[in-house]
């Protein structure tokens, strides 16, 4: 359908929740059954398909999807001709090679010659090549942290977020190999009809991402700390400064970003601020 942009997301796993919420966070409500592997949005010209992620980028090359999320790990090791638009922010992960806990490790040679299991092979691979190490890979689909206790292999390369499925395995982590997080792909030759649907969804996902990376500040200040409260607030544009009801002070309002909110807090209450509130923003539109 030339008017509807199809869009591929995980059924199941790790992505999928993540995936729904940001769709939704840009206002668009999905139609669908429990159960349902296609679905249809009420409020927006969009078709959803839920499937293995595994899937997700060949479908997109093929045009079965116009658009799909996936993780990053996934699309460089599936190397499908797509175009990688966004990053998404969620789903962060790495993909790194561990071998048991109490084996010495001393760098990246001692790999020479051993053998790795991986569910990752290209991205591995590409590794290896690049550290001129000949090491023999092992593919298999899943419980890969299990592969050094059974003897099936010397190491791992897999996916780790917290660390603790290596823990819980007796395996400790030594390079990391590659940063994940969700990315949203797209087919190359999409229409002209297609592309403009696609602009607007990402226009959405800007909005919501920017939002998500700010927050909104409001403060009093004594009048005469004002110059210097407003120093310390790196706004978008410059702050509003609204005279309070009581006599000699004023409020602040403006907005701040969450990498820097902690240090500016800090200072801003050196400074003489008080009563501070900082509220999320919902949709932001620069
Ligand atoms: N522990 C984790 N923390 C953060 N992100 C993760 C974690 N594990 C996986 N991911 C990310 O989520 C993606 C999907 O992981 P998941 O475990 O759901 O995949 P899967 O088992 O291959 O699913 P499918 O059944 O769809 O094939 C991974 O490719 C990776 O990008
Ligand atoms: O470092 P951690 O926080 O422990 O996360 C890493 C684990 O998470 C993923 O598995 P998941 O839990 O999704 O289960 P799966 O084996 O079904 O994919 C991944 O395959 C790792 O095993
Ligand atoms: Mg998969």
């Amino acid at each position: 359908m030339e008017n509807t942009l199809r869009i591929a997301v995980q059924k199941k796993g790790r992505l999928s929740d993540d995936s729904l919420k940001l769709i939704k966070e840009c206002g668009i409500k999905v139609n669908n059954g429990t159960g349902k592997l296609k679905a249809t949005a009420s409020n927006f010209p969009m078709e959803f398909l839920f499937l293995r992620d595994d899937d997700i980028p060949g479908y997109v090359q093929d045009g079965i999807a116009d658009i799909g999320i996936v993780g990053a790990n996934e699309a460089e090791e599936k190397d499908k001709d797509v175009d990688w638009i966004k990053k998404l922010g969620f789903s962060k992960c790495r993909l790194s090679l561990a071998i048991d806990k109490n084996e010495p490790y001393n760098g990246v040679q001692d790999f020479q010659g051993k053998s790795l299991a991986t569910s990752y092979p290209k991205i591995l691979g590409d590794f290896l090549k690049a550290n001129s190490i000949d090491a023999e890979i092992h593919e298999i689909s899943g419980s890969v942290e299990i592969a050094p206790s059974i003897g099936l292999a010397y190491g791992i390369c897999d996916i780790v977020s917290s660390g603790s499925t290596l823990m819980s395995n007796g395996l400790k982590e030594v390079e990391e190999i590659y940063q994940s997080e969700a990315v949203m792909l797209a087919n190359k030759s999409l229409s002209a009809e297609k592309q403009e649907i696609l602009n607007r969804l990402l226009f959405r996902i800007d909005s919501v991402q920017t939002a998500k990376n700010n927050k909104y500040i409001l403060l009093n200040s004594p009048n005469e700390k004002i110059d210097e409260i407003i120093s310390i607030l790196p706004g978008i544009k410059s702050p509003t400064v609204l005279p309070l009801a009581m006599e000699g002070w004023s409020s602040v309002h403006t907005v701040i970003r969450e990498d820097d909110f902690w240090q500016i807090i800090e200072d801003l209450k050196k400074a003489g601020a008080e009563g501070i509130l900082v509220v999320p923003i919902e949709k932001m539109i620069l």
